[in-house]
């Protein structure tokens, strides 16, 4: 604990590609409600230049934080200092570099999907559990203040009755026809397709809103899954969810074959008596909700109230937050996204690219 009384953690930067420069980036910024203080004690890249140019592009302005910078990822899981490696690679290295840091003894947040399939997951479980690490998934969006917010007004105050659909759709365009067979985006063996990348995120909005014991034990919904591909790469996934006790349905998509506007609707809470948009720039990054009764007789949108939640940072520093403060608390296992939650999730999408005929090699191993 520092001296205020919040935790501190010492992060271990795993890969300096996109999301590690989020992630860093937000954790950097400055703000008046933290619930935990972050020093990026190490960053680990294939080369000892990029660790260099990582930092010297993402820290410029915090000479407060001098990183050990490594020529490799397993250097940074050696490093006596570190809490916490952050792992940041495709999701087709997500398993072994868990596994390389678990058995080194590190505590880890790896980013999503978690693995390619459940079963991964499930041995990542088992191995951190083996050697007593802490061990979670990176799924930013369950952290935010808002989704627990959001979820007190569906079932506790029932602002819209009973609620019974939930839409969300996650656009991004990538040209994956044209990508060379070495991008994350294209090739199998690093999890390339729609579902895994931004379908976790329509999947996890159905989840939240439908579900209110989760992450708690509870029935699964019943699956009806189509996938689209281009090159053998899924680019567009449709699913349904069905909850038979409830009647809820959810209905989820993803596409990497559309652009999309800057800000928009990313999901949509249907109930009896009124209804909830979710705005953002993608079901990753929601900025706002609003609350609307029910439609009148007229043909007039009702009018609404929004919950607004924009900040400086993207968001990354809730996931964060929390992450320092279960290892504080001496926790294996996140309270938020606890691994039952995400092995269930990965058992949702394994169902889906069962039923859309996605098929990845480690999935035949
Ligand atoms: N939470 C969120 O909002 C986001 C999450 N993600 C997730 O983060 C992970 C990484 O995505 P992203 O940052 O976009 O990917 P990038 O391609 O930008 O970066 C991945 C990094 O992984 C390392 N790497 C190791 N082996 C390979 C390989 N064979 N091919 C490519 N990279 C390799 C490289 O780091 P180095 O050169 O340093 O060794 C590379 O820079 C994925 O799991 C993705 O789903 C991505 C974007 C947003
Ligand atoms: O998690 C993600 O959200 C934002 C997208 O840009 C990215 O590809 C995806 O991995």
């Amino acid at each position: 604990m520092s001296d205020t009384q919040i935790p501190t953690c010492r992060w271990g930067i795993v890969t300096t590609g996109l999301i590690s420069s989020w992630f860093v980036a937000d954790l950097m910024m400055p703000r008046t409600d933290a619930k935990a203080s972050h020093i990026i004690q190490a960053i680990g890249s294939s080369t000892l230049q990029k660790s260099q140019d990582f930092a010297a592009k993402f820290l410029k302005d915090h000479p407060d934080q001098k990183p050990a910078l490594y020529s490799s990822y397993q250097d940074v899981y050696n490093d006596p200092n570190v809490d916490c490696v952050y792992i940041g690679s495709p999701h087709g290295f997500h398993k072994q570099h868990c596994l390389e840091a678990i058995s080194a003894g590190k505590n880890v947040l790896c980013e999503k999907a978690f693995t390619i399939n459940a079963a991964e997951a499930r041995e990542l479980v088992a191995a951190a559990r083996a050697k007593g690490t802490y061990l979670a998934e990176a799924m930013w969006l369950r952290h935010r203040p808002m989704v627990t917010d959001l979820r007190k007004l569906l079932y506790e105050e029932n602002v819209i009755g009973n609620v019974f659909r939930t839409t969300s759709d996650f656009q991004m365009y990538v040209d994956v026809a044209n990508l060379p067979p070495t991008s994350r985006y294209k090739n199998p063996s690093l999890g390339a397709g729609s579902m895994l990348d931004i379908g976790v995120y329509s999947l996890t909005w159905a989840i939240l809103t439908l579900e209110p014991e989760a992450p708690g034990p509870r029935e699964k919904p019943k699956i009806m899954a189509a996938q689209s591909f281009v090159d053998g790469i899924e680019v567009t996934t449709s699913l349904l969810l069905h909850y038979p006790d409830t009647g809820r349905q959810g209905v989820v998509t993803s596409t990497t074959e559309r652009r999309r506007d800057e800000s928009q609707i990313i999901a949509t809470i249907d109930g009896t008596d009124g209804f909830i948009e979710v705005e953002g720039r993608v079901p990753s990054h929601p900025t706002s909700f609003t609350v609307y009764p029910k439609w009148g007789s007229d043909d007039k949108k009702p009018q609404g109230k929004k919950y607004d939640y924009s900040r400086p940072q993207q968001g990354f520093i809730y996931e964060a937050d929390n992450t320092a403060l279960d290892l504080a608390a001496g926790r294996k296992e996140s309270t938020i996204m606890p691994l039952s939650e995400t092995v269930r999730v990965m058992e949702i999408m394994d169902e889906v690219r069962r039923q859309g005929g996605t098929v990845y090699p480690v999935d035949q191993a």
